[in-house]
């Protein structure tokens, strides 16, 4: 079991165990994450990586165990940790716009009954400034591509500013362009100081996109700067699979 002790955790679990009914996925899964890193999950599927994200969101009832982000409960940091979800699935004719989407963004920071104003729209504006995404600010959410879609939850989970951002599968399927700009976005982020945890994929591009790496196979194996952690040798140890891309 993977039992590291960073300094400065932005994320510190303890002991969580999560699961489905008759279906325990995570056992006592015990691990940190270092402020201002890309940690990518990765393993394969069924291996309980977006589990793990739903358990440590407080989404999975039954769920034990402690998690801290930031130094508290997620409770009370709530508007300082966005969550991005795999997609956003919706009926394309919710006559909602990209605009609108990423304004959602500002609402966990502005409590129950105040509504958003000129600093919130202008948070949601920069937000789509970074996607690259201005031009498309009226459209209805429901007339965009599958990657320009990921990009405006991007935008929305940038509006609230959080401190540390948790995707599930960004990539999942978006278009080179579109994948680009989450990459550069991403980077960007990592340069003032967000700590980003991602679920991802494709293992080509984990040395390249991550600079934090956690194996995850029913629970957290090994995690660690991505060089040391992203090897063959620990590939074929947790999933029994030797990989080209792994140094
Ligand atoms: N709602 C659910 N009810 C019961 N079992 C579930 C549920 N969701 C997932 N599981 C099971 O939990 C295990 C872990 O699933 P999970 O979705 O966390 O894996 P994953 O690593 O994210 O997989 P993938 O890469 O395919 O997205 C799998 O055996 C899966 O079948």
């Amino acid at each position: 079991m993977a039992n590291l002790s960073v300094s400065d955790p932005v994320v510190r679990v303890r002991g969580l165990h999560a699961g489905y009914r008759n279906n325990p996925v995570l056992t006592d899964v015990s691990f940190e994450v270092p402020r201002g890193v890309v940690l990518g999950i990765v393993g394969p599927n069924g291996a309980g990586k977006s589990t793990l994200l739903k358990a440590m969101l407080g989404l999975l009832p039954g769920t034990t165990g402690e998690v801290r982000f930031l130094d508290h409960p997620l409770s009370r940091v709530r508007a300082r940790v966005a969550y991005m979800p795999q997609s956003l699935t919706l009926d394309p004719s919710f006559p909602v716009t990209v605009r609108d989407v990423v304004l959602m963004g500002t609402y966990a920071g502005l409590g129950w009954v105040k509504r958003p104003g000129k600093t919130e729209r202008a948070r949601a504006a920069t937000a789509l400034d970074t996607v690259k995404l201005t031009h498309l600010a009226e459209r209805p959410i429901g007339e965009l591509s599958g990657g320009q879609r990921q990009r405006v939850l991007l935008a929305r989970a940038l509006a609230g500013q959080p401190e540390l951002l948790v995707m599930d599968e960004p990539f999942q399927g978006v278009d080179a362009t579109s994948e680009t700009t989450i990459v550069e976005t991403l980077r960007e982020l990592r340069a003032q100081g967000v700590t980003i945890l991602m679920v991802h994929h494709d293992l080509m591009t984990v040395l390249d996109y991550c600079d934090w790496v956690a194996l995850v196979n029913h629970g957290v194996a090994r995690i660690g700067p991505a060089k040391e952690t992203f090897t063959a040798k620990n590939l074929e140890t947790v999933f029994g699979i030797p990989h080209l891309g792994a140094a």
